[in-house]
C-alpha cells in the first residue's frame, strides 16, 4: 500500500469540492436525462424498421396518400437524427474539465467532455473539447488571464476565472486538479495530493540527444573515444568482416554501424570510398536521424536510403516499362503474401510453368517431339537461363549441323527473353493457383480470404485508369472540381498502379529467371559496403535483393528481434537474415543500454515478458520513474498530456517529447487536443526535427529514434492486447526515452504494463484503484 504523500484539505478547498460536487451531480443528471430523451425517440434498430415498413407503404400508396407518407417518413428520419448526434458517452464521467468564465457580465460554468450536452434548466454546458471555441480558453489561458475569442464570426471577450481536470470513479467525482497537484477522494475523505492527476514531466539537463553527440569535423580516434570498450572493439574488427550488431533498445548499434562505416573509409580508403557505401534503414525518420550522424562524422557522400526509395531506383532503372504510378500503401493482407517467404514457392512453381511452355514452344518449332522438353526438364539448375543453357549443350552435341544452328538460334531467342519480367509478376500475384501452393506451405499464415484480396487487387492494378479508359475525351473534363485526378480516391485508383513490394519481386523474378541483376536498360548497383539497420524489419526477398547489390562488398548488420514491429517482414532468425543476404557472420551483442535509464530499462524489459530476452541490459545511469495514469477515456488523457505538456513547456522549453500513438488515427485525434493548448507537429511520415518541442507520432515511425521524453498515450486494453506483437510495439514506444517515459490508459488499462510495479510512480485514479484506504 502506498503511504499517503498529501495532506488533509484546507477549508477553501473543501469549499471548492462542494462546488465540484454540486457541478458533478447536474451533469450526472443532465446525461442521464439526455439518454432517457433519447430512448423515447427511438432506438436505431426500430427506426430502421420503421423507415422499412414506411417505404413499403410508400410504394403500395396512391397518389394522394404518399405525401402523408413522406411527412412520417420524415419525421421518423429526424428521430434517427437525434439520436445519432446523441450525446453522452460515458453517463458516468459526462465531462473531464470546467471552467468559470465572466464574460457579459455574468459568471458561466462550462463543462469540456466529448459529446455536447446542454441543459439550461439544470445549468449545465458540456462542450466538445476538440471543436468549441470556448475550450480555447481552457487551453490557452491561465486563471485571471483576459480572452477574446470568435464564436460565429463575433467576438466574445471575458476573463477566465478558474479551470480544473476532474476525475470520476463509478460515477462520482474522484479528483480535481489544483495547483501543484490534485484535490481526491479517498475513502477517507478528501485529500490534497501533490503532483496528482497530472504528473510533472522533467528533462534531465544535458542529455543529448543523439544528433548532439559528435560534432563536425573532429576526427575518428576522438569520436570512437564516446564509445565503450565493447563498442570500439567491434570498430577495430577488418574493414572486410561482416559485422552483426545485436542488443536491446539504445545499446548503440546505429552508433557502432555509422561509426564503423567511418572507421572503414579512413582505414581502407582506396577499397572504401563513402560513395560506394550505402546505409540502409526501413522508414524515413531513421533516415534523417543516420544522415545527420554521418554527417557529424564528415561522411555525408554516403547513401542512406529507406529501403523503398532504394528498391524503387534500383527497379525503376532496370525495368522502365514499370507505370509511373504507385499504388498508395497496399492492404495489410497483401503486403504480407508479397513479402511472405512462402511466396518463393510460387516462385519456384512459375518458374517450372515457364520452363515448360519454353521447352514445350522449341519441341513444336523444331519439331523436337518431346525430346528438348525431356532434356530441359532433366536439369535442376534454379536459374533457368543455366537449365536452358546445359541442355542446350546436350541437345547441341547430338544435333545435325542443319538442325544445330536451328536449335542454337532458337535457344538464344528464349534465352533473350529471360529478363521480360512483367507478365510473371502479374501471373504471380494474380493466379490464384500458384498462390495456393504458396499458401499450403505457409502454415495457415496465408488464408483464402487474403489471396482473394490479392487476386483482385491485381485485377484492379491491371485495369487501365480512367485516364486512359477514357483518352478520347477532352483532357480538362477529366479533372474533378477538386482538382484531382477522376480515379482519386475510389478503387479506381489502383489500376495502372505497381505496390512498392512489387519492386524486390521483379528483381527475384529477373534473378531466377536469368541469373544477372541487370536488363538492357541497366544494371544493380553495387556496394563496398552495406549497413542495415533495423534489420529485422526486412522481409527475405528484400534481403536477397540487398545481398545481390552487395556481391563481394562488406556488411554491417545491426537489429534487435525484441523490436520487430512489422508484422509483414518475417523475421525467423538472424541466421536466417544473414544468410538472406547472403554474408556469414557471428553476431556481437552490445549489453549495456545508452539511451534509457534504469527505471525505464526495466519497465520496457517487463513489458516484453515472455518475449523478454533471458538477461535484461544494463542500464547505464539512474533516472526518474515511469509514470503511469489511468484515466476514463481518450478525451481525458488527450487533456490531461495536454495540461502536462503545457507546463512542461513553461519549465523545460528545450525538452523533445514524443506523444507516440499505437496507430495514426489515435495520433491524429491527440495531435487536436494537444495544438489547442501548444505548438505540437503530427509527424506520420518521418519528418522528426530531434529539436526540442512535442511531436505527435504512432509507433512504426520511430524504429532507431529517441527523444527525451515519451508519452504513449493509449495504454488500454484494445490498443495493447496480450499479444507478442503488442508488447514489442509497446516495448519500442517506450524505449525511444532517454529520459523519462510516461504511459496512459484511456479505459480499461493494458495488460502489458505492471501498473504499479515498484519505482512507478502511479497517478490517482489508478492509486484510488490499487490501494484501499488507510485504516
Ligand atoms: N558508449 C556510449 N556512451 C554514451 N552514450 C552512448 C554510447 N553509445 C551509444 N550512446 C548513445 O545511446 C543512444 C542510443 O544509441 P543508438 O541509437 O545507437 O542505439 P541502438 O542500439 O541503435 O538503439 P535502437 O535499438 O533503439 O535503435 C544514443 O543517444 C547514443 O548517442
Amino acid at each position: 500500500m502506498l503511504a499517503p504523500r498529501g495532506r488533509p484539505v484546507t477549508a477553501g478547498e473543501s469549499a471548492l469540492i462542494a462546488e465540484q460536487e454540486r457541478l458533478a451531480v447536474a451533469a450526472r443528471d443532465a446525461a442521464r436525462a439526455a439518454q432517457r430523451r433519447l430512448e423515447g425517440a427511438g432506438c436505431g434498430k426500430s427506426v430502421r424498421a420503421a423507415l422499412a415498413s414506411l417505404r413499403d407503404d410508400y410504394e403500395a400508396a396512391g397518389e394522394e396518400d404518399r405525401p402523408g407518407v413522406l411527412a412520417q417518413m420524415h419525421e421518423v428520419a429526424a428521430r434517427e437524427d437525434i439520436r445519432r448526434e446523441a450525446p453522452p458517452g460515458d453517463l458516468d464521467a459526462p465531462y473531464f474539465a470546467h471552467m468559470r468564465v465572466r464574460t457579459g457580465g455574468r459568471v458561466r460554468d462550462v463543462l469540456l467532455g466529448t459529446r455536447p450536452l446542454l441543459d439550461a434548466g439544470r445549468g449545465v454546458t458540456v462542450v466538445d473539447h476538440r471543436r468549441a471555441p470556448i475550450a480555447e480558453v481552457f487551453f490557452t489561458c491561465a486563471p485571471g488571464d483576459e480572452y477574446e475569442i470568435e464564436v460565429d464570426g463575433r467576438s466574445v471577450e471575458g476573463v477566465l476565472e478558474r479551470r480544473h481536470i476532474v476525475t470520476f470513479a463509478r460515477g462520482a467525482l474522484a479528483a480535481v486538479s489544483v495547483p501543484g497537484g490534485a484535490l481526491e477522494r479517498s475513502d477517507d475523505g478528501w485529500r490534497f495530493e501533490p503532483g496528482a492527476l497530472v504528473p510533472t514531466l522533467t528533462r534531465a539537463s544535458g542529455q543529448p540527444l543523439a544528433a548532439e553527440l559528435p560534432s563536425r569535423g573532429e576526427g575518428g580516434p576522438r569520436l570512437a573515444s564516446l564509445l565503450d570498450a565493447a563498442q570500439t572493439a567491434l570498430l577495430r574488427r577488418a574493414p572486410d568482416e561482416p559485422l552483426l550488431v545485436l542488443g536491446a533498445a539504445g545499446c548503440g548499434k546505429t552508433t557502432v554501424a555509422l561509426h564503423r562505416v567511418a572507421a572503414i573509409c579512413r582505414a581502407a580508403p582506396d577499397r572504401f570510398d563513402p560513395a560506394r557505401v550505402l546505409v540502409v534503414v526501413p522508414e524515413p525518420g531513421l533516415l534523417h536521424l543516420a544522415r545527420r550522424m554521418l554527417a557529424d562524422l564528415s561522411m555525408e557522400q554516403v547513401l542512406v536510403q529507406t529501403f523503398d526509395d532504394w528498391i524503387r531506383g534500383e527497379a525503376r532503372r532496370l525495368f522502365p516499362w514499370l507505370p509511373p504510378r504507385e499504388a498508395e500503401e497496399a492492404p495489410f493482407g497483401i503486403r504480407r503474401v508479397k513479402r511472405h517467404p512462402a511466396l518463393t514457392v510460387a516462385i519456384d512453381a512459375l518458374i517450372e510453368e515457364s520452363t515448360r511452355e519454353i521447352a514445350s514452344r522449341l519441341d513444336r518449332l523444331l519439331a523436337g517431339h518431346g525430346r528438348i522438353r525431356a532434356a530441359i526438364e532433366a536439369r535442376t539448375e534454379t536459374i533457368l537461363d543455366e537449365r536452358l543453357r546445359l541442355a542446350g549443350e546436350v541437345l547441341l552435341a547430338e544435333a545435325a549441323p542443319k538442325r544445330k544452328r536451328l536449335l542454337e538460334g532458337a535457344l538464344r531467342e528464349e534465352r533473350r527473353k529471360l529478363e521480360r519480367v512483367r507478365g510473371d509478376l502479374r501471373r504471380l500475384v494474380g493466379d490464384r493457383a500458384l498462390l495456393d501452393q504458396a499458401a499450403r506451405v505457409a502454415g495457415g499464415d496465408l488464408p483464402p480470404l487474403v489471396l482473394q484480396q490479392l487476386t483482385d487487387h491485381t485485377r484492379r492494378q491491371l485495369d487501365d485508369p480512367s485516364e486512359v479508359r477514357y483518352a478520347h475525351v477532352d483532357a480538362d473534363r477529366l479533372i474533378t472540381l477538386d482538382g484531382r485526378s477522376l480515379d482519386d480516391g475510389t478503387p479506381d485508383a489502383t489500376a495502372g498502379t505497381v505496390d512498392v513490394e512489387d519492386y524486390a519481386i521483379l528483381l527475384e523474378l529477373l534473378y531466377r529467371k536469368t541469373g544477372r541483376t541487370s536488363t538492357r536498360a541497366g544494371a544493380l548497383s553495387r556496394y563496398a559496403h552495406l549497413v542495415l539497420d533495423e534489420a529485422q524489419e526486412f522481409a527475405p526477398i528484400e534481403l536477397r535483393a540487398l545481398g545481390r547489390a552487395l556481391a563481394g562488398g562488406s556488411a554491417t548488420v545491426a537489429g534487435d528481434a525484441a523490436q520487430r514491429i512489422d508484422r509483414t517482414s518475417h523475421f525467423a532468425s538472424w541466421d536466417a537474415v544473414v544468410g538472406e543476404l547472403g554474408v556469414e557472420v557471428a553476431p556481437a551483442h552490445l549489453e549495456t543500454s545508452y539511451r534509457c535509464p534504469r527505471p525505464l530499462v526495466e519497465m520496457a524489459h517487463l513489458v516484453l515478458g515472455p518475449d523478454a530476452p533471458p538477461s535484461m541490459p544494463r542500464a547505464a545511469r539512474e533516472g526518474p520513474p515511469v509514470l503511469l495514469s489511468m484515466l476514463p477515456d481518450e478525451g481525458h488523457a488527450a487533456v490531461v498530456i495536454t495540461e502536462a505538456l503545457r507546463d512542461l513547456a513553461a519549465r523545460e522549453p528545450r525538452a523533445s517529447v514524443a506523444v507516440i500513438a499505437h496507430d495514426a488515427a489515435t495520433a491524429r485525434a491527440v495531435h487536436e487536443v494537444i495544438i489547442r493548448a501548444l505548438p505540437a507537429r503530427l509527424v506520420l511520415d518521418g519528418s522528426f526535427t530531434f529539436a526540442p518541442g512535442v511531436e505527435v507520432t504512432e509507433i512504426t515511425q520511430v524504429k532507431g529514434l529517441e527523444f527525451d521524453l515519451v508519452i504513449v498515450p493509449d495504454a488500454d486494453a484494445a490498443s495493447y492486447p496480450d499479444t507478442p506483437a503488442h508488447r514489442r510495439m509497446l516495448h519500442v514506444a517506450l524505449t525511444r526515452a532517454s529520459h523519462q517515459a510516461w504511459i496512459v490508459a484511456p479505459g480499461a488499462p493494458s495488460p502489458l504494463v505492471p501498473w504499479a510495479p515498484p519505482g512507478t510512480s502511479p497517478t490517482p485514479p489508478q492509486r484510488m484503484k490499487a490501494a484501499p484506504a488507510e485504516p
